[in-house]
């Protein structure tokens, strides 16, 4: 098949008006404001960090580029992507059964003039705009003023460059009908994450409470041109399991499936979430236990990382061992680290929903999926310690949510701001 998708352009949110969503993006998540759109019906607000951008649709008015998904909640709700060509690819679409949301229509202004058609996807409330933007040479879209300059790069290590991934809460058993659509309309293909997924399950973490199945598609297959950055989607399934996870309790917040986070991608996660960190941006912090579970110290020293340092900053660290050691006649294939380090912000609406990440990749290729089960173990491990000390209910917050209860009521990791139940220090733990 021949790729017609060229690149991300850019993701929607649609918002009520004043939810403070732009600002807390320029404010604690340092994106840029660089192109908006207001008229008396609508408010578009677009932000670039790198090379990714969002754009903040606000209040149910007349959009241009996407339709009003009329969400009762604030979502993440389109993936733009950039096209060669709108007209045959809507035609294409049509042929295989995907339904056209907005026709190809034609955009202008003095910058030149852009066509765009929307697709639904199968996928809850989430559509696909498809832009040729290769006539258009104005800030952003047509329709858009600009309204300040984005600094160009070198970038700055404390900067997040771009997409990594894209992560969507899929409801039980939508996994298979979720990656057919996405390769027969758009030539997706299944990218395995790591060694123990099986090809038909995809990863499965079960057992001791967590049900979860994660299955990645990336662009195109083998020697096939890939989209520039060469992001992924997760596609995170609930698996029946006593409890709730951050998966179920998306769905049921959110009123059904749709974008759950979204990866940014930082050459040094530590400067990168020191810096939003100071600016404001609240990060869920892993359990205290997570860093002392067996072995995770020094799978974090192997790595040639300081594990007080990531635990200063609740990051997370996932190592993938490649190689076995062993000669194969040609010479020896040395055991090899590759590894991921990852942090996750608090939900940023009102409903536990949508979230970032910030991602640095040393070589590994996941999505942090062993960090998942280390934090389970650790929240349950955590949880003994505290009944052994003879507590009956786990300390508050300020807020009245202790790290435990948010583990119970279906939110994996405890809250940044939260007093842990069993203050370590550094020294005490590696
Ligand atoms: O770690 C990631 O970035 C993933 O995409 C995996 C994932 C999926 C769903 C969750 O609720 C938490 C983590």
């Amino acid at each position: 098949m021949t790729a017609f998708l060229s690149r991300l352009s850019h993701i929607t949110f649609h918002v009520p008006t004043g939810m403070g969503l732009v600002s807390d993006l320029v404010d604690k998540f340092r994106f840029h404001l660089f192109a908006e759109r207001v008229t008396s019906r609508a408010r578009q607000l677009a932000l670039r960090k790198g090379a990714a951008v969002f754009l903040v649709n606000e209040s149910d008015g007349e959009f241009l580029y996407d339709v009003s998904p009329l969400h009762p909640v604030s979502t993440a709700s389109n993936v733009c992507f950039e096209v060669q060509d709108v007209p045959s690819v809507s035609q294409r679409l049509q042929e295989r059964g995907c339904p056209l949301a907005i026709p190809p229509t034609n955009v202008t202004d003095s910058g030149g003039s852009v066509t765009y058609c929307v697709v639904r996807s199968v996928v809850g409330n989430i559509s696909h705009t498809l832009l040729d933007c290769s006539r258009y040479r104005g800030a952003f879209l047509p329709g858009f003023r600009a309204t300040g300059d984005v600094p160009e790069g070198p970038w700055d290590p404390a900067e997040a460059t771009h997409f990594d991934h894209i992560t969507y809460a899929c409801s039980r058993g939508s996994t298979r009908a979720v990656l057919d659509w996405y390769q027969h309309c758009f030539g997706f293909q299944r990218f395995i994450m790591n060694r123990q997924e099986d090809l038909a399950e995809g990863y499965r973490i079960h057992g001791h409470g967590v049900g979860l199945r994660l299955t990645a598609m990336r662009y195109g297959k083998g020697s096939e041109p890939r989209l520039v950055d060469d992001w992924k989607f997760v596609l995170a399934e609930s698996l029946p399991e006593p409890g709730k996870n951050q998966v179920d309790t998306f769905l049921e917040q959110h009123g059904g499936a749709g974008i759950q986070h979204v990866g940014l991608y930082t050459t040094d996660i530590v400067s990168t979430a020191q810096a939003l960190a100071q600016a404001g941006m609240q990060f869920v912090e892993p359990p205290k236990a997570y860093y002392s579970e067996p072995g995770k110290a020094e799978e974090i020293r192997a790595a040639g990382q300081d594990p007080c340092l990531l635990s200063q900053h609740g990051i997370l660290l996932d190592a993938e061992l490649v190689g076995d050691g062993e000669g194969d006649g040609r010479g020896s294939r040395p055991r090899q680290r590759r590894y991921l380090m990852q942090i996750f912000t608090k939900p940023i609406f009102p409903e536990e929903t949508f979230f970032l990440e910030l991602i640095e990749r040393r070589g590994a290729t996941g999505f942090g999926e062993g960090n998942i089960r280390a934090l389970w173990k650790s929240v349950q491990r955590q949880q003994g310690q505290f009944q052994e000390a003879g507590c009956k209910e786990p300390p508050k917050t300020a807020q009245g949510t202790g790290e435990l209860c948010a583990a119970a009521s279906g939110w994996i990791w405890g809250a940044r701001d939260h007093q842990s139940p069993l203050p370590l220090r550094c020294q005490d733990h590696y």
